[in-house]
């Protein structure tokens, strides 16, 4: 769960009220020097540097890099802003021996730790702070960041200039959405949550981002009960594939399989390649001849022609879940009919766009990725998912908004979309909640992704071996 700048500082007021002054700083200075340790793996002559800025972030360096020279560490500070200094933090640390150095003249370090600015931080890094992020990029040492990594905005994640590169983020108190979405994501290295009592302050808020678990999946999942038979389990359809990627059919397919129904209904022209590659799936040419299921997945290769349209028209009549992926959400994006059938439907519907997708239907994403595809869920009253790194899932009317936390660069490889596609449409067929099945779906494509990782490069092949493994893990 990640909270808003607002719900924390509201926790942290709420909390203050009923702690001693400074209670929370020296819980969450310990945090970071404790990690800090690990990270240097030893204490006597390892040498820290601190990088402080004016506000309460920096007081947490100082703290911190007080508690780190009583374990023996040598620890030089760098004042940013050297007329601004949280003053008591500043006297803590000089009375354990810690020393205020210029900028030019830190030579080595062997960790680096930045309280330059942390949830106080407005904007693009200010000129007087970039000199200090530039130099502390030059030393080889790992960055450690205080809350969020300089540089970041702590929201959205975006980086509008110069930002901080950690390995690791010590986030006193409660995530924020920052460190798990866009730029910010990157930038965070590690990100490790640090309890300082916030907890039942935070517990009323509605988070501003939610994160599966691997625990989470283990009871949201579906499994066979004894009294089912295979259509009880659910059945998807899936409409994919043309004769130019009959591939994309074969991929969404396999996915499909995979996601807890008990049956697999295509429709479409690649029929002939799917039931070979897949003898257990029903297969028509048409989605009116398809018969019953309880979701559809449409798009993957399926072109735009009039059999395309036609196909997607039935779909968007239908009164169940609908997943619209690639060519459908093309579709959308050019025949202002089928948009309106979207809107109008009463039965949820799921995008899946990847950036382009995207904008090509909703314009610019802009640097916050959480708000543009909660704008795009309302305005077509369906869950949205926006695919990246840290794919986002926004679901309409103020619904939950989830990001994915699982999954590697080397998902960036073509089909991997297809094997998301059916498999989302499968777990919506087997009854979860749509939001849900999206982040469900994503979570388990990550994993899979990851898996396939460790063994060489990805292909979307690799994904649909290796999910049966990682739901097996899983529940
Ligand atoms: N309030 C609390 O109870 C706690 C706060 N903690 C720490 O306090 C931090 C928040 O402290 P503050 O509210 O003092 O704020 P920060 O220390 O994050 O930043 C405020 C300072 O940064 C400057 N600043 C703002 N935007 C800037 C930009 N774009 N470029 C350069 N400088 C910029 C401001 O002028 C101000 O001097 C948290 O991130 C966390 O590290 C923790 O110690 C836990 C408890
Ligand atoms: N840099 C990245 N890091 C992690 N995952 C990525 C990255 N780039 C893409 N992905 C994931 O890979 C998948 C790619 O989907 P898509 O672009 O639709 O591919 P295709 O159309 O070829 O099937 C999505 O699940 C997306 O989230
Ligand atoms: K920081």
């Amino acid at each position: 769960m990640a909270y808003s700048v607002e719900q924390i500082r509201a926790a942290e007021r709420s909390v203050l009220a009923q702690v001693p002054d400074g209670a929370l700083m020296a819980k969450a200075a310990r945090a970071v020097a404790t990690r800090a340790l690990d990270l240097l793996g030893f204490g006597y002559g390892a040498r820290a540097v601190l990088l402080v800025g004016a506000g309460d972030n920096g007081g947490d360096a100082l703290y911190a890099g007080a508690d780190l020279r009583r374990r023996g560490v040598s620890v030089e500070a760098v004042l940013a802003v050297p007329d601004r200094v949280h003053p008591a933090a500043l006297a803590a640390f000089r009375a354990c021996g810690g020393r205020v150095v210029e900028l030019a003249d830190v030579s080595r370090a062997d960790v680096i730790i930045d309280g330059l600015v942390g949830i106080g931080a407005s904007g693009p890094l200010r000129d007087n702070l970039v000199p200090v992020v530039r130099r502390a990029a030059e030393l080889p040492a790992p960055v450690l960041a205080i809350d969020v990594p300089s540089g970041v905005d702590p929201d959205t994640g975006a980086v509008a200039g110069e930002a901080v590169h950690a390995a690791v983020t010590v986030c006193p108190g409660g995530l924020k959405p920052g460190l798990l979405v866009g730029e910010g994501r990157v930038r965070a290295g590690r990100v490790e949550l640090v309890d300082i009592g916030l907890g039942p302050a935070l517990a009323d808020a509605q988070p501003a981002l939610r994160r599966l678990t691997d625990r989470d999946l283990a009871t949201m999942l579906p499994r066979p009960e004894p009294g089912d038979d295979k259509y009880t389990r659910g059945v998807v359809g899936v409409v994919a594939g043309s004769a130019e990627y009959p591939g994309a059919a074969q991929l969404a397919v396999g996915s499909a399989r995979l996601g807890g129904v008990g049956a697999v209904r295509y429709a479409g022209y690649a029929y002939v390649e799917v039931s070979r590659a897949h003898p257990d799936v029903l297969v028509s040419d048409t989605v009116a001849l398809a018969g019953r299921v309880q979701a559809w997945t449409i798009g993957p290769g399926l072109g735009r022609d009039d059999h395309a349209r036609a196909s997607l028209r039935a779909v968007l009549d239908s009164d169940v879940p609908v997943l619209i992926d690639a060519d459908g959400l093309n579709l959308l994006a050019e025949d202002g009919a089928l948009a309106q059938l979207l809107r109008e439907r009463s039965a949820p519907s799921v995008l899946t766009p990847h950036d382009r997708e995207f904008e090509r239907l909703f314009g610019p994403i802009g640097t916050d990725r959480v708000a543009a595809a909660r704008r795009a869920a309302d305005r077509v009253g369906a869950v949205v998912l926006l695919k990246g790194f840290a794919t986002v899932i926004a679901a309409p009317s103020s619904g939950p908004v989830f990001v994915n936390g699982t999954g590697t660069p080397e998902l960036a490889t073509a089909g991997s979309g297809d094997v998301l596609s059916g498999l989302i449409g499968s777990l919506l067929a087997a009854g979860l909640e749509p939001a849900l099945a999206a982040a469900v779906g994503a979570h388990l494509h990550g994993r899979a992704g990851e898996r396939a990782a460790q063994t060489g490069p990805v292909t979307a092949p690799d994904l649909l071996g290796e999910l049966p493994g990682v739901i097996a893990e899983l529940r």
